[in-house]
């Protein structure tokens, strides 16, 4: 797999090593870190390294294909830089694994791709309308899946909403500086006993701040273990989208009480301007990844919160800061 050193690919290893998989992972490292591959192979490389695919891919069953640069802010500031990361790399990858008969990919994609929903709701055929060239470039690659299925390229392409948590068992998590994300601001709140800011309270819905699909992490990568074991009967050509979310939407409201529940205390909160760029939100049905992986998240919002805090407190993270200028 690749980017398995990253957040949610060293969560999607790991569970294919306790799953009783053989795992390479190959990461560069730009964003990840080498602690977090357990139990797999790491090949520190790039995605379009063709020496190292060349010697790697034969014999592979299935690529899943995780890394990515993923700072939404960073794509508009250097969008050539995204897409020749995102996609003219990716571009190299599916051309070794054809040349090498490797012909099933699972892809991580976004629900960040989905046109605004007044319902609130999406499913897989829901309008697309990427909104930065990070979302821009994952429309593209589906698309150039979904051509590559006349080269007998079979792809499982799975949007990811929002993860959150840890490994239940503490042994992969977030690692580094992911100042914007809702989580890391709570928590940085709690630490530092300063305010927590709700960008934006006029949303149209139920409470007016920003809604969410949040998903466990863990629930993210078992999905990725079905895909795996799965794909045969999931995608017999061609190219297949399944979104992978908890199925309920989660104000920002609703996420703080959530919180503070875990933590048995309350936080302060303030309420502020939208972000740049910031969405209502939207949850997704869950019926196709039930349906046709054979998934369903198991564990709760809480399950995901208590995780991400213990991950934090063993890593020995410091608390992020509020004014990182991210997102
Ligand atoms: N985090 C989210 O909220 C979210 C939401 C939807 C989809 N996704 C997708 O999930 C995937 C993983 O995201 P993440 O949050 O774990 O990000 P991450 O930055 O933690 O992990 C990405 C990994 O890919 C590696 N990488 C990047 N470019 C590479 C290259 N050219 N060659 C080899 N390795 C490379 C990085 O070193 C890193 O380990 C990405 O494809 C992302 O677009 C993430
Ligand atoms: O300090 C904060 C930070 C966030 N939020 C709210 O919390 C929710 C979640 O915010 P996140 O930034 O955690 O998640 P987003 O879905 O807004 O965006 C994230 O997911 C996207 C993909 O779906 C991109 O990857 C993006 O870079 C990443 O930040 C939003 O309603 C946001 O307005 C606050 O109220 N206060």
């Amino acid at each position: 797999m690749t980017g398995g050193a990253g957040y949610i690919g060293s969560a999607i290893a790991l569970a294919l090593v306790d799953a009783g998989h053989d795992v390479v992972v190959l990461d560069d490292l730009s964003a990840g870190a080498a602690e977090a591959v357990v139990g797999a192979r790491l090949v520190v490389a790039g995605i379009d390294d063709r020496a190292v695919l060349d010697r790697e891919l034969p014999g592979v069953d299935v690529v899943v294909h995780c890394a990515a640069r993923i700072v939404v802010a960073e794509s508009i500031a250097d969008p050539l830089g995204y897409h020749d990361a995102n996609v003219a790399r990716t571009i190299a990858l599916l051309r070794a694994c054809v040349d090498h008969g490797v012909l099933r990919v699972v892809q991580s994609s976004t629900a960040a791709l989905y046109a605004e929903a007044p319902s609130l709701v999406v499913d897989e055929e829901a309008p697309i309308a990427p909104a930065s060239p990070y979302a821009a470039g994952k429309a593209m690659v589906e698309r150039i899946l979904l051509d590559a299925g006349s080269l007998g390229l079979r792809s499982l392409v799975l949007r990811y909403f929002n993860p959150l948590g840890a490994d239940p068992r503490g042994r992969v998590g977030m690692r580094g500086e992911r100042g914007s994300h809702v989580l890391e601001r709570l928590r940085g709140a709690w630490a530092e006993r300063t305010p927590f800011t709700i960008t934006g309270v006029r949303w149209p819905t139920r409470d007016g701040s920003g809604m969410r699909d949040y998903v466990h992490v863990w629930d993210l990568a078992e999905a990725h273990v079905a895909a795996v074991e799965r794909f045969d009967d999931v995608v017999a050509h061609g190219s297949r989208v399944v979104n992978l979310g908890s199925g309920a939407g989660t104000t920002v409201r609703e996420l703080v009480a959530a919180f503070e529940h875990v933590v048995g205390g309350r936080l302060e909160v303030v309420e502020g301007p939208p972000r740049p760029g910031d969405v209502a939100g939207a949850r997704t049905t869950i019926d196709r990844a039930r349906d046709e992986l054979g998934w369903t998240p198991r564990r709760s919002l809480e399950d995901a919160i208590r995780d991400a805090l213990a991950w934090a407190a063993r890593d020995g993270a410091p608390a992020t800061s509020q004014d990182d200028g991210l997102g």
